[in-house]
């Protein structure tokens, strides 16, 4: 059976082609997928590299390439580019398949060459090479072949190991980068194996098996299943994501089964939703229609939309998608909730429920919003059910102690006003997590077979327990991803405590695909210093973390005063925009909304069109908390003042309640973090007054 795949690269440079070159390009590999078996109209180029490196006609001024085998039946879509372009790459490039690792890689052998000419007087003058005291044996178990031995051999340092890195092939280079940094050969091997799909011995590894070679390095070129699937691939060349797996991605999503809940972490943009909705395609393929088994979900409405159009992108097929549920956990909740009671449930507004809790707990010396935020974090997070329970309850994080008699008076409150709702029918989202969860337990029903939670560093213990009680345990019950850098609201979880045991599976991802590397070290240092710790009790770090792209540092720019802060954020925002960056692609984050407010104002007094963040229009202007989950090219953090960040009122007195009032400064710092790593391309930030201490010193 011929085989189609399709390279990274070629779909990203579709993507950027000209309409009419597109369907062009789209004739073309109609023509070729009719008869690509017989391989009969793809050019062979007279001085080609590799003779496996075939031209495909586009249009006159464009052409494709493609490799194509000598024996076997496996076409590879490699690039698409202009004609003389084309050309060049054929006469350049060399593919081969990594004799350790069995990955496929691709080198300009033509520029590699006169490297190796530059380097070769310059390394016979230089007292000592790189790689002097690495003998060839290792080099080879490493996967360095002998084409690359040979310039390896003339490096005099890391410096021209770089300058050569977009010559050369990505898995060779990684392990020469890893040998540079002073690994033994054994740690080198860890750390470029680490990213196999399948473990694979040496002997086993046929150098012309582009086949295997391409199924080992799903992040580069994958196979295509068929006409529609190229199409939809091409329908949607942005989604690369849809296509192009990281092997540490493929790896967690598509493992068949876990034998109980799994956990993905990992920085901000390393792709835990993405892994998260292709766990749900891995998970929706083993059947084949029926009513829904799979809940995809998430903590709030906006979310949960974004995570449906990308199931809907990357799941086609209509029987699987009847298998998917796509909701926010409110609305589960609601569900569940509102059939038992055969009625619809009222939410007020919180102005008005602490109206009531003020009334209900009037002699009880605490305010309504005291008492409502010590019932949704306290009781109803540990679910206390007696006054005896709540007595003895720990009430860490909540700032001021209280006396038994306090508590007392605290307990007869809670009461009164919870009897006040239900007279009502009033309610609170966490307090329908709660009861319906105690739905689920009581009747012993469960409504999925499979629920995967995204963001779920930020839930409530309620919810959580509405989790468990949705899915019978057993193997793939629950996948959950979730980063614990970025928990921004109050809840800190301990999943084992819950009954959901991740130990064993769980899981990281280190690659970010969203910002640089400028942006990420620099967002990394606003988290200061305290150990995090996970949803799985263990302590989470972001050594690791790394981004492949490459761009501008991020910029700090300081005023006196508001006014001159925002006339600055003016120029900045048009600059962006006279640079061509949309619109919608620029982000504002802010602290507070009365900053926001100000924001909206000088804005549309310079005639800059702006929105929500969500929805738009125009430039996306909301606070931090609404920055979480969304991604733009340019991000501007406005308002970045010692007063601002920390929030005084959001932060407990180190008095009252040490650990407490470290949390909580632990959360402004996470908020800040959320905001800077939503950034692709360019960060900016500014404070209109002293700068908040949560920005790196230079
Ligand atoms: N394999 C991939 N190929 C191409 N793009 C990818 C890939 N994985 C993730 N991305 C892109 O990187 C960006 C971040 O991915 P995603 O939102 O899944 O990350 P995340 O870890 O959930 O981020 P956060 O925690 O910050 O919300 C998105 O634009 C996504 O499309």
């Amino acid at each position: 059976m011929p085989q189609l795949a399709i390279d990274k690269d070629f779909l990203t440079r579709y993507a950027k082609l000209e309409k009419r070159v597109q369907k062009a390009v789209d004739e073309a590999l109609d023509k070729f997928a009719d008869t690509y078996y017989a391989g009969g109209h793809l050019e062979k180029v007279a001085d080609a590299r590799d003779p496996r490196a075939r031209s495909l006609r586009i249009t006159q001024n464009y052409r494709g390439v493609v490799l194509a085998p000598e024996q076997g039946d496996t076409y590879l879509l490699v690039t698409v580019l202009p004609h003389d372009e084309a050309y060049a790459y054929i006469r350049n490039k060399r593919f081969s398949v990594n004799r350790a690792l069995g990955v496929l890689e691709i080198r300009d052998e033509a520029q590699l060459q006169t490297m190796s000419d530059v380097l070769a007087p310059v390394a016979a003058a230089a007292e000592s090479r790189l790689f002097d005291h690495v003998p060839d044996k290792h080099l080879t178990q490493l996967g360095i072949d002998d084409r690359t031995l040979s310039i390896v051999r003339l490096l005099p340092d890391e410096g021209h190991l770089d300058a050569i890195q977009s010559m050369m092939p990505a898995a060779q280079h990684n392990a020469l980068v890893a040998l540079a940094s002073g690994m033994t050969p054994e740690e080198a091997w860890a750390e470029v194996s680490k990213d196999l799909v399948e473990a694979v011995a040496p002997e086993e590894i046929d150098p012309e098996d582009l086949t295997a070679a391409i199924r080992r390095t799903p992040g580069q070129a994958v196979f295509v299943e068929g006409p529609e699937s190229l199409r939809e691939m091409l329908d949607t060349p942005f989604d690369l994501w849809r296509v192009f797996l990281h092997p540490q991605q493929r790896r967690i999503a598509y493992r068949r089964s876990y034998n109980g809940p799994a956990m993905v972490t990992g920085g901000a943009g390393t792709g835990k939703t993405v892994t998260a909705v292709h766990r749900v395609a891995h998970l929706a393929a083993g059947y084949d229609s029926g009513p829904p088994q799979i809940l995809l979900t998430t903590f709030t409405k906006t979310l949960d939309a974004a995570l449906r159009s990308q199931m809907e992108l990357l799941i086609k097929d209509p029987g699987q998608r009847d298998r998917i549920d796509v909701r926010n956990l409110d609305k589960v909740a609601y569900e569940v909730v509102s059939r038992e009671r055969g009625t619809t449930l009222k939410f007020p507004r919180s102005r008005e429920l602490e109206r009531l809790w003020d009334e209900a707990g009037a002699d009880s010396g605490f305010s309504g919003a005291f008492l409502l935020s010590e019932w949704e974090q306290v009781v109803l997070a540990q679910d206390l059910r007696t006054e005896r329970g709540y007595l003895e309850a720990q009430r860490r994080g909540r700032g001021n102690r209280l006396s038994a008699d306090q508590k007392q008076r605290v307990w007869r409150a809670v009461l009164a006003a919870t009897e006040r709702m239900a007279q009502a029918n009033q309610w609170t989202f966490t307090q329908v997590a709660a009861e319906a969860a105690d739905i689920l337990n009581r009747t012993g029903e469960r409504l999925y077979t499979h629920v995967v939670v995204d963001e779920a560093q930020d839930l409530h213990p309620a919810k959580w327990r509405l989790i468990r009680a949705l899915v019978p345990e057993g193997p793939d019950d629950l996948f959950i991803a979730g980063d614990p850098h970025q928990r921004i609201y109050d809840h800190r979880v301990s999943l084992a405590a819950l009954g959901i045991n991740v130990r064993g599976r769980s899981r990281k991802l280190t690659v970010s695909y969203r910002s640089t590397q400028e942006i990420l070290s620099w967002a990394v240092r606003l988290l200061g210093a305290a150990p995090i710790t996970g949803l799985d009790d263990l302590e989470d770090g972001l050594e690791t973390y790394i981004s492949p792209l490459h761009g501008r540092r991020p910029v700090v720019h300081g005023f006196t005063e508001r006014t001159a802060e925002l006339d600055a954020l003016v120029g900045q925002i048009n600059g962006w925009l006279e640079q061509g960056v949309e619109a919608d692609s620029i982000g504002i984050a802010v602290r507070t909304r009365s900053v926001a407010d100000s924001v909206t104002a000088r804005l549309r007094e310079a005639d800059i069109d702006n929105g929500p963040l969500v929805d738009g229009p125009g430039v996306r202007v909301g606070t931090m908390h609404g920055m979480k989950g969304l991604e733009f090219r340019c991000v501007a953090v406005v308002g970045v003042d010692a007063d601002l960040l920390p929030l005084k009122t959001q932060v407990t007195d180190r008095t009252e309640d040490p650990v407490a009032h470290g949390h909580d400064l632990q959360r402004e710092r996470n908020l800040l973090f959320v905001s800077c790593t939503r950034a692709r391309d360019a960060l900016y930030l500014s404070h209109g007054g002293d700068p908040s201490p949560f920005l790196p010193a230079k």
